[in-house]
């Protein structure tokens, strides 16, 4: 058994959801209620190390009021443990869970920082050099997260999309333009050689908020 994994993200016209320097604020107010609307809703939100260390984020819901007192339990892939301690993921507001890789077993200073942050988080220990996400996803099944919001970046993106382990795709385009081959798109990670290896979608709503266009497909 696994979470139902819903994947939002924001990004430009031209697919980017991030600038080339990292920069990333992309959806107007509307879109960023929403997005804190369906984050009160799961039990979990999963980000790629690199967000953390780009964004710093809190993972939290603080853009809309909510009368539910527990935030959903924040999830890292972070294969080396470089969360890094005083990061704002690792605050009391919500649970945090790290995933990390096999090689904590045979590189001492990742073993260190992964010990360190199991003082602020929960780890988990993935048996392969690359957090195994299908592991990963049965483990937080067990930890009581039954849907799971994907919050990026563009390479845990395509890992989990790879794995067919997200179940629904839910993107808010903003009418902009940012151009750039070294920008993150929507995902990036090695890709499919060929059209016929694509994951097919089917467009189930999509409608105007603010300026934005938010599209929610389902993953075939
Ligand atoms: N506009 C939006 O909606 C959003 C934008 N962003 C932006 O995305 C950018 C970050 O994206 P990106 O650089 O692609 O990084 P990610 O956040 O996707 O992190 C990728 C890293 O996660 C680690 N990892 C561990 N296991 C796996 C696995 N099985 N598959 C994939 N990754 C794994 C790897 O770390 P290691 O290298 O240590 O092995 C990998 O390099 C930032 O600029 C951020 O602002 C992020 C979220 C939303
Ligand atoms: N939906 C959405 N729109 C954008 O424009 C964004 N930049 C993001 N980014 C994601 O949200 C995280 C920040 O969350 P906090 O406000 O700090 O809780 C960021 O790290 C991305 O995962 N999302």
């Amino acid at each position: 058994m696994r979470p139902y994994v819903i994947l939002n993200a924001a990004m430009t016209l031209d697919g980017k959801i991030a600038t080339k320097t990292g920069s990333s604020e992309i959806s107007g107010l509307e879109d960023l209620k929403r997005v804190h609307e369906l984050r009160k809703e799961v039990d979990g939100i999963m980000v790629g190390i690199n967000t953390v260390l780009m964004d710093d984020p809190r993972l939290t819901v603080h853009k809309i009021t909510s009368e539910k007192l527990d935030n959903p339990i924040r999830v890292v892939v972070d294969n080396k443990a470089r969360t890094p301690i005083e990061s704002r993921i690792l605050n009391d507001d919500a649970l945090t869970i790290i995933a990390v890789s096999n090689k904590v077993e045979t590189d001492n200073i990742i073993f260190e920082r992964s010990k360190a942050l199991s003082e602020k988080a929960d780890v988990f220990y993935s048996k392969d050099p690359s957090v195994n996400l299908k592991e990963l996803m049965k483990y937080l099944y067990s930890k009581k997260i039954k849907t799971l919001m994907l919050e990026g970046g563009s390479t845990l993106n395509f890992s989990m999309l790879r794995e067919n382990l997200i179940d629904e795709i839910r993107v808010c385009v903003a009418p902009m333009v940012v151009g750039g081959k070294y920008a993150k798109t929507l995902f990036d990670g090695d890709g499919f050689d060929f059209m016929k290896e694509a994951i097919n979608l089917e467009l189930k709503n999509s409608y105007q908020l603010g300026k934005d266009l938010v599209l929610e497909y389902k993953v075939l």
